[in-house]
């Protein structure tokens, strides 16, 4: 018979297994480009800052640039008087000096002159003839910014696997980074199913369904930072579904199939995958609610992944996030990357999580200041994650938790 059988196996359980019998992470193709076109993906190597960040000490804000120790105790009834020393000029190097006991007037950005450890703000100083009136001490430091204070030459400033975004990329580029090595992963994805009709189809035969799983892939890979391509709808056909994979296998590291893992005769991707080369299947099915049907194998020697995922769109969705996207995290940087990004965040159930002991159950939940509402759905659904922050995660031998009760997160 096709499909699962009992003999399913932990979730955490199987990513180890393929990491181990796929002998992830893989040696890693790269593409080089330039980081404005990074947006959006992985990176593949570490990136080393070429220069400090400030390139030179600044302002942080428009008044006078002192000694620190010269204007200690400074207060409004108790002023300090500093000698005018002049503008420093803005966007042009100077190799100005401040005298002792001098001041010397500074705007947001400027450079700081030679012997000056902070800026006092204008308005706790008051001009009057040759003399700046300082009317608050500053502490060394306080008011600007130091040469490489935030990043020294050689700091490293992007590591392997990290997504690029906005977080990142802005920091990477204004380091004067331009050029970087992004991961070279690709991804094929095979909807499968006679009743699957392209999603844009605006009259569906009755008992047919639109392909909602492939574009959902599509989408949250690329939230994650994997580029992926659709490859197209397969019919409930061993032999066709044999040579869409066959044919998909030379182009991508990653293949993936949606429907057709479960146990029926019309659902052909395990003997596909057993018919792979070494170790072809690896996990036949996997001791989660929903994803049960989830099987997994690859090819060793020709570094490939293939995954077959249930076709409810929900089960699929939900075995995307916890099982295929950490699978690919793992393919590229091995079980830290994983451990790194797929970390459950406690938070409190403002409802009962029902759950079942004995298996590793997934909620979405929506996201309240005080904690997080589970969404009840079908593992059919295809609206059930719209607003949702992420998957509350039950654990094996968690039965429900109540109301009150902690409930770890995984964000989208
Ligand atoms: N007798 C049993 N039946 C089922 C079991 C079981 O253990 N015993 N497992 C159930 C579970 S759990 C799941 S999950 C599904 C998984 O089934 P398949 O992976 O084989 O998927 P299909 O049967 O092909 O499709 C299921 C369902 O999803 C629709 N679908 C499929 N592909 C798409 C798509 N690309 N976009 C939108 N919707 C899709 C399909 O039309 C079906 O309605 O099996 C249970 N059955
Ligand atoms: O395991 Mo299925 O994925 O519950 O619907």
């Amino acid at each position: 018979m096709a499909g699962v059988t009992e003999e399913l196996i932990g979730r955490l359980e199987a990513l180890k297994m393929v990491c181990d019998k796929l002998a992830f992470p893989i040696a890693l193709k790269h593409d080089t480009v330039s980081i404005k076109e990074a947006f959006g993906m992985r990176l593949a190597r570490e990136v080393k800052s070429p220069e400090p960040f400030p390139s030179f000490s600044r302002s942080l804000r428009d008044g006078y640039a002192v000694r620190s120790a010269d204007v200690i105790g400074a207060s409004t009834s108790s002023p300090v008087f500093l000698k005018k020393c002049g503008t420093i000029p803005m966007g042009r190097l100077t190799d100005e000096s401040l005298p002792k006991e001098g001041a010397m007037q500074i705007f947001t950005g400027g450079i700081l002159p030679q012997n000056s450890d902070a800026v006092v703000m204008l308005e706790d100083t008051e001009e009057s003839g040759p003399w700046i009136e300082i009317r608050k001490s500053v502490m060394p430091g306080e008011n600007v910014i130091l040469k490489g204070e935030e990043v020294k030459s050689g700091d490293i400033v992007g590591s392997p696997g990290e997504l690029l975004d906005f977080r990142n990329v802005p920091a990477i580029a204004g380091l004067g980074v331009d050029r970087i090595d992004t991961v070279g992963l690709n991804i094929g994805i095979l909807s499968t199913g006679d009743e699957i009709v392209d999603i844009g189809a605006q009259s569906v035969p009755p008992g047919c369904v639109r392909d909602v799983n492939s574009t959902m892939l599509q989408l949250m890979l690329k939230s994650y930072g994997y580029r992926s391509t659709f490859l197209g709808i397969v019919p409930d056909d061993l032999e066709m579904l044999e040579m869409a994979v066959k044919n998909a296998l030379p182009e991508n590291d990653v293949v993936i199939l949606s429907g057709g893992s479960s146990v029926s005769s019309r659902d052909f991707c395990l003997e596909v995958m057993e018919n792979l080369d070494a170790p072809g299947l690896i996990v036949r099915g996997v001791n989660m609610r929903p994803g049960k049907p989830t099987l997994i194998g690859g090819i060793k020697e020709k570094a490939k992944l293939i995954i077959s995922l249930p076709g409810h769109p929900l089960s699929c969705a939900i075995v995307a996030r916890v099982i295929l996207v950490p699978l690919l995290d793992i393919m590229i940087g091995g079980m830290e990357l994983y451990e790194k990004n797929f970390m459950p965040v406690k938070m409190k159930c403002l409802d009962d999580f029902i759950g079942t002991s004995g298996i590793e159950e997934y909620v979405p939940v929506i996201l309240r200041t005080d904690g997080v509402l589970p969404v009840n759905s079908k593992s059919g659904y295809i609206s059930a994650l719209r607003g949702t922050a992420g998957l509350g995660m039950l654990p094996i031998n968690t039965e429900t938790l109540r109301k009150g009760e902690e409930i770890g997160v995984i964000l989208w």
